[in-house]
């Protein structure tokens, strides 16, 4: 990670499914030996939590190594950002006891979600009806659309009042013009946006020139990704995916780093598999094992409190997602909801149209018809919430870890065995 030759890499970690893996929790633990923590994509749309002490966290859009007092945490360029929501959540971290002052940073580059962004996601979602994605609304949809058409209103603007008065009203007509008349107050906006832009002010650096800077001066940094791969919208289940790279290549262009300037790659792998919102999800059960799984694992969205859509552990999606991010190691997280189970199924490969397929496909059509071929292995029916090494988990449990290692050709490093930062058994 750090080197005295100049060549210093970040590290980073990634969700390696449809999120909700627990990546928060690894980059918390993580946290404590790093000096800046930085978000590449995304906005509050995600939701980690971590669990410190008995004490919980919900991060949304702020950087998860905010837990640790010696961090620093910039959001990065490529994150789209709501202003009140970003105030919203560092009162609520304030007010749990974690001084953020002199610590906390947002990239000037960073596009701005604003409400009536999230009015917008709200009527796409309307228009379609029973083919909705599911999105948390939070407005991260039209914001990137705003950016990739060149409407969008960075951070920077908030600081030239006649420009972003001028841009503000464009867009909202724009909108309207689309969509009919909403209700939304651009006077009141501009005025709440003109005390926003202040307030805002002591945060905002430009992040490409500061991570630089420190990697220059060797200091540690910590990618965390938000939402993940099967979410990517080039690489996820399209259209029902988040509107940002989620995978390895957001980190470089959301962050200006280049991929010289890249090492570990962290995989977060659920042991299972949840999504949550619309789209396919080729080993979900609908049945009664299905919930016993949102049961024991409390599979409830952070950012929503939607039901978690719940389903065995899909090797097909983590191949793929290995092959694309190319992850030096894997955190297997919530190993330890499974120890209630006889015996656990794990998908090994689809088939479409009578062909075996051990590669995820891209057309929704295929996985709707694909059959999923799983392998069945013995549960091991005992806690293990209590073991802190690999050798103290069951046999069966360590046959488990090693059939996934063996799959994906990646070390597991870090196994999660129940939600506390100190229930994490790591090897090596
Ligand atoms: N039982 C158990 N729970 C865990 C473990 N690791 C994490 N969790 C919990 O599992 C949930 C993970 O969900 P999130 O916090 O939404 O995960 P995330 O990957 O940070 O979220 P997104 O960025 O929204 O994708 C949280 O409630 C964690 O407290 C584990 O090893 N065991
Ligand atoms: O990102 P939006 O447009 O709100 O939703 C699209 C799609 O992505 C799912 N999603 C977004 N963020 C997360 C997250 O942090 N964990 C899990 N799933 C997420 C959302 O549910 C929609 O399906
Ligand atoms: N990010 C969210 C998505 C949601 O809340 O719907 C989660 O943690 O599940
Ligand atoms: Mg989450």
């Amino acid at each position: 990670m750090n080197s005295s030759d100049g060549n210093n890499t970040v590290s980073v970690v990634l969700g390696s499914q449809w999120g909700d893996e627990g990546k928060g929790k690894l980059v918390d633990i993580l946290a404590q030996d790093i000096d800046v923590c930085v978000r590449c994509q995304g906005g509050n749309n995600a939701g980690h939590t971590i669990v410190v002490d008995g004490v919980k966290y919900a991060f949304h859009m702020l950087p998860s190594g905010l837990v640790n007092l010696k961090c620093v945490s910039v959001v990065g360029s490529g994150v789209v950002v709501h202003v009140p929501s970003f105030f919203a959540e560092l009162e609520a971290l304030e007010a749990q006891g974690l001084d953020c002052t002199g610590r906390l940073f947002v990239s000037d580059r960073c596009h701005l979600v604003f409400d009536f962004h999230q009015i917008v996601d709200g009527l796409k979602e309307g228009e379609l009806g029973r083919g909705s994605i599911g999105t948390t609304r939070k407005g991260i949809g039209p914001a990137y659309s705003s950016k990739a058409s060149r409407s969008g209103i960075r951070v920077h603007h908030l600081f030239h009042p006649a420009e972003f008065e001028q841009r503000l009203r464009t867009i909202v007509d724009a909108r309207r013009r689309r969509y009919g008349s909403f209700d939304y107050d651009v006077e009141a906006e501009l005025a709440r946006y003109r005390e926003l832009a202040e307030r805002l002010r002591p945060y905002v650096i430009d992040s490409v020139e500061y991570l630089h800077q420190g990697l220059r001066a060797g200091k540690r940094i910590l990618v965390e990704g938000a939402n993940a791969l099967m979410l990517d919208l080039d690489f996820g289940t399209y259209p029902y995916v988040t509107s940002s790279n989620t995978g390895v290549g957001g980190v470089c262009t959301g962050l200006g780093i280049p991929p010289s300037r890249i090492g570990e790659v962290i995989g977060v792998a659920k042991a299972y598999t949840t999504r949550v919102g619309g789209g396919p999800f080729p080993t979900e059960l609908l049945d009664e094992t299905g919930t016993r799984l949102r049961d024991e694992g409390a599979e409830y969205g952070v950012t929503t409190g939607r039901p978690r859509r719940c389903g065995w552990l899909d090797l097909v999606v983590l191949r793929y997602s290995t092959m694309i991010n190319g992850y030096t190691a894997i955190n297997l997280t919530k190993l330890d909801v499974l120890d209630v189970f006889d015996e656990l199924k794990v998908a090994v490969s689809y088939t479409i149209d009578g062909k075996e397929v051990t590669s995820f496909p891209a057309d929704l059509d295929d996985l709707a018809a694909a059959t999923v071929n799983y392998v069945t292995v013995p549960g091991w029916r005992q806690s293990i919430s209590k073991c802190r090494t690999f050798d103290e988990l069951p046999e069966n449990c360590k046959a488990y870890v090693r059939l996934i290692e063996k799959d994906i050709g990646v070390p597991v490093k870090w196994i999660g065995v129940g939600v506390g930062r100190d229930e994490m058994i790591t090897i090596g």
